[in-house]
């Protein structure tokens, strides 16, 4: 039998991106028979590195949230490597403050998650009262692995239900996000670029080094609006090779539009954009749907 596919992620089996990888992997059709281990990582960087040097098949990264914002680090890497997206998906995910059984709230003196899960609660923190320490970890479920581990009753963690049943935390309240409609949305990278299938609802991202010129912004968009081509969203960086003490930046677009590159409107933009800047297409990839959640039984290996 074929060896299973590895799939990296950031931070310890029960994170988001793992139970993303997870149920992905085992729900798509391409995927499902091919097996799955998961790999965790501690950084972004280290899974575009091992996806890039053939240790991993494929990586799972949060591209953005709809409450907190881009992930600014993923984006960057993006640009940085010449991986390639091949799919995404969003997924709603709900936080629950969990910690070691049988203790009560009454006894928390700190919660700790990820620091964009605890941006995502601050209306529930809020109420929990000035003698309660907010702390970050790597991922959500590093949180309870370290609650595990050193066995601290005085701490809380904002985790998955997933990743309370992995680390056996059990939940003092479900559900604690301020938003309830709040979604991540996830890229999946690889080494070769794909041509996704039309009935996929593709997407196509490419990053652009604009020059900082009168109306640059301006023409880049247009090529797309000229042929009717959507554009879903716009992010700028600034370029890291024109950063100079007191000289206005240059900027990094990342655009993203309705399409793939196999589409002549999608190719003949990109060809015109490219007459007035570099380019870089970073992927033309499906668009999953949102994958449901896998059982506690499904996961892979950690770091
Ligand atoms: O920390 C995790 O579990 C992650 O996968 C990153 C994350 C954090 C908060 C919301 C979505 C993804």
């Amino acid at each position: 039998m074929a060896t299973a596919l590895r799939v990296g992620f950031e931070g310890q089996p029960g994170a988001h991106s793992e139970t993303v990888a997870v149920s992905l992997f085992s729900t798509q059709p391409e995927f499902r028979n091919r097996g799955l281990e998961t790999v965790g990582h501690e950084s972004f960087e280290k899974v575009f590195e091992a996806v890039a040097t053939s240790q991993l098949d494929y990586g799972v990264l949060p591209l953005e949230n709809s409450v907190t914002g881009t992930f600014y680090k993923v984006l960057d890497l993006l640009h940085r490597h010449s991986l390639h997206i091949v799919g995404e998906t969003i997924r709603h995910e709900q936080h629950n403050l969990v910690a070691l059984p049988g203790v009560t709230l009454d006894e928390i003196t700190e919660v700790r998650s990820h620091p964009f899960a605890i941006e995502q609660c601050r209306g529930f923190l809020g109420t929990l009262g000035k003698h309660v320490a907010i702390g970050q970890s790597l991922d959500t479920a590093a949180s309870a692995l370290e609650i595990k581990t050193h066995g601290l009753r005085h701490t809380a963690a904002i985790v998955s239900m997933r990743a309370a049943e992995m680390y056996g935390l059990a939940v003092l309240q479900r559900g604690v996000e301020d938003d309830p409609n709040n979604v991540t949305r996830y890229v999946l990278v690889a080494r070769e670029p794909i041509a996704p299938q039309r009935h996929t609802d593709p997407r196509t991202t490419v990053s652009v080094a604009l020059k900082n010129q009168t109306g640059a912004m301006f023409k880049a968009l247009a090529c797309f609006s000229m042929r009717e081509i959507n554009i879903c969203k716009i992010e700028s960086r600034p370029s890291p090779r024109s950063i100079r003490l007191a000289k206005p930046w240059e900027y990094i677009l990342y655009i993203d539009v309705d399409g793939s590159i196999a589409d002549p409107p999608v190719a003949n933009a990109l060809r015109h954009l490219q007459e007035l800047a570099v380019v870089r297409v970073l992927g033309s990839y499906p668009r999953y749907p949102q994958p449901s959640e896998p059982s506690v039984g499904l996961f892979g290996i950690g770091m």
